[in-house]
């Protein structure tokens, strides 16, 4: 990272310049981004009510910029990588998830967004892929603020707290005996969400930590799915089983495969519609 912070600090410098010429040639912004509102709030104090004034200058600016970048694109693409891994090793829900795509889509176009809404059993899907692989596996630690007792267990304050969402996930007395089965069937008819209200699937975590791009990742997630799955016919390589395929986790703040994801695709579509 230390050998490529010149190389992102260009990027980012870019991205700003970019925004700032924008904003002096149009007076009235049509439009606002997230780099737009950023650059409003430069070199004004967040609160002047705070005893320590804190300041937001171009450093922060670049470093929240950044901040959003590594947690969008890893998170999003961990998130797709398992879900894509599940639906081979469980054929039957991908050959469910293709003929929901070909009900609400059909086999003449590609998806788009206004499609994902109407995609049910995707959501389901996506919702078993997230409690059995939670991208952020102890979410993001957390500091107590005050002594606490939960469950008779006390907390003292400043302690360094990690939520085990993975665990959580799959705890067979939270869920069923199939804790360990990929079966998107168990959300149906369930209003269990994952945005952070049940406590027992927490993939975005929950609060005023919980992930603020939960909206945008899940449209990402969704939509290249979607895609994946409506547009091709998708084989493990070698002839390789299904109950063979290694799935390997790498323990990190962000829990990707350990392996590379090996499949082969074939086009599904109608001629011609790509
Ligand atoms: C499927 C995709 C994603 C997953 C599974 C995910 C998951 C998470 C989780 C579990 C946390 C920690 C929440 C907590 O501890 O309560 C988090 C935090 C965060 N996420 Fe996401 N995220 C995703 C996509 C995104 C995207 C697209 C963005 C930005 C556009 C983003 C930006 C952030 C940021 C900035 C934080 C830190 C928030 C804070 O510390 O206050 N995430 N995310």
């Amino acid at each position: 990272m230390k050998k490529l912070r010149n190389d992102i600090d260009k990027v980012l410098e870019k991205i700003i310049i970019e925004h700032e010429q924008v904003a002096r040639e149009q007076q009235i912004h049509s439009r606002k981004d997230f780099v737009d509102v950023l650059l409003s709030l430069m070199n004004q104090p967040m609160n002047p009510q705070d005893e320590h004034v804190y300041i937001v200058g171009r450093t922060n600016i670049k470093g929240i910029l950044w901040d959003m970048i590594v947690a969008a694109s890893d998170t999003s693409a961990v998130a797709i990588e398992w879900t894509i891994s599940e639906l081979l090793r469980n054929p039957k829900v991908m050959k469910n998830l293709q003929n929901e795509l070909e009900n609400v889509v059909g086999r003449d176009r590609i998806v788009e967004e206004k499609d994902l809404d109407k995609l049910e059993y995707l959501d389901m899907v996506l919702k078993e892929s997230l409690r059995l692989h939670p991208v952020a596996p102890f979410l993001v630690p957390r500091e107590s603020m005050k002594d606490i007792t939960i469950d008779g267990y006390l907390i003292p304050k400043k302690s360094r707290i990690l939520i085990n969402a993975w665990a959580i996930g799959r705890d067979s007395s939270v869920w069923s005996e199939n804790v360990e089965e990929f079966d998107p069937e168990r959300f149906a008819n369930s209003d269990t969400d994952f945005r952070g209200h049940d406590f027992k699937l927490l993939p975005f975590g929950s609060g005023r930590r919980g992930c603020p791009g939960m909206q945008l990742g899940l449209t990402i997630v969704r939509f290249v799915v979607a895609q994946l799955v409506h547009c091709f016919d998708w084989e493990l390589p070698c002839e390789m089983k299904a109950e063979d395929m290694d799935m390997t986790e790498k323990f990190g703040l962000s829990m990707g495969r350990a392996n590379n994801l090996l499949a082969k695709p074939a086009y599904h579509l109608l001629p011609k519609t790509i």
